[in-house]
């Protein structure tokens, strides 16, 4: 897997993950699904510098000339909920992109330090040929991008897989690099180094979707 790592150079989106993590600014939940959203934008931009391009002419009011174009067969999926921000922000560049959603939760058994992860939504146009971007803000033991994967199996196989992800454990990032192919790439914003018992990232943030959308009860 290729990992592109990106907050290993210095530049503005450190200020967006900084302003995520931070355990005051966090808890103004439109300001957070902003910065997701901007930090979705970034990772669009640099995950565009590696799609293929086509020459096209266009044609201004003075003259023609011929520009490289990127191939429009994007298939945009996220994971519910906490996909839904990230979604947007890769949406807001990829315009013409397919949409496909899937849920992916956490089903906690009566060890809390256990869990199973159940995928019960799913809605996808064909993958077949095409450039899948599969786009989640939390990479923690990495199990839901891979039961997302195993999921979208039967809707066909994609040419070019691109996994997004804000913040990752080192753990995590392991786990997706053994179940997806050695050419998939893996666009991330931070790389933190620990997961605890329960699975979440250390520093991290906290819990994602409850930072979008509001506390959940536990099922
Ligand atoms: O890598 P993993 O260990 O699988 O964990 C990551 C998952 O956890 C979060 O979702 P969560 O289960 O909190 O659901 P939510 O988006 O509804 O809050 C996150 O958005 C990922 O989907
Ligand atoms: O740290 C974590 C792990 C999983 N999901 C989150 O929202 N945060
Ligand atoms: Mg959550």
């Amino acid at each position: 897997m290729h990992i592109h790592h990106l907050s290993e150079t210095p530049s503005i989106l450190n200020t967006f993950l900084a302003e995520i993590r931070d355990e005051v600014i966090q808890k103004d939940s439109m300001r957070f699904r902003r910065n997701i959203e901007r930090i979705g934008e970034i990772l669009g931009y640099e995950l565009s510098k590696s799609l293929q391009y086509n020459s096209e002419k266009i044609t201004t009011p003075l003259d023609s000339l011929q520009l490289q174009l990127h191939q429009k067969d994007i298939v945009l999926c996220s994971i519910l909920r906490a996909g839904v921000p990230l979604h947007n922000g890769l949406l807001n560049y990829f315009d013409t992109a397919e949409n496909a959603f899937t849920s992916a939760y956490r089903q906690h058994k009566e060890n809390p330090e256990s869990f199973d992860i159940v995928v019960e939504y799913l809605a996808c146009p064909s993958l077949e040929n095409k450039t899948l971007i599969l786009a989640d803000p939390m990479l923690a033991t990495g199990q839901s991008m891979v039961a997302t994967f195993e999921a979208l199996k039967p809707f066909g196989t994609p040419k070019e897989i691109h996994l997004v992800s804000v913040i990752g454990a080192q753990k995590g990032v392991d786990f997706v690099s053994e179940n997806f192919g050695s050419n998939c790439h893996l666009w991330i914003a931070a790389i933190d180094q620990e997961l605890n018992s329960k699975g979440y990232i250390i520093p991290g943030l906290g819990d994602a979707g409850d930072l979008a959308f509001g506390e959940k009860l536990q099922q």
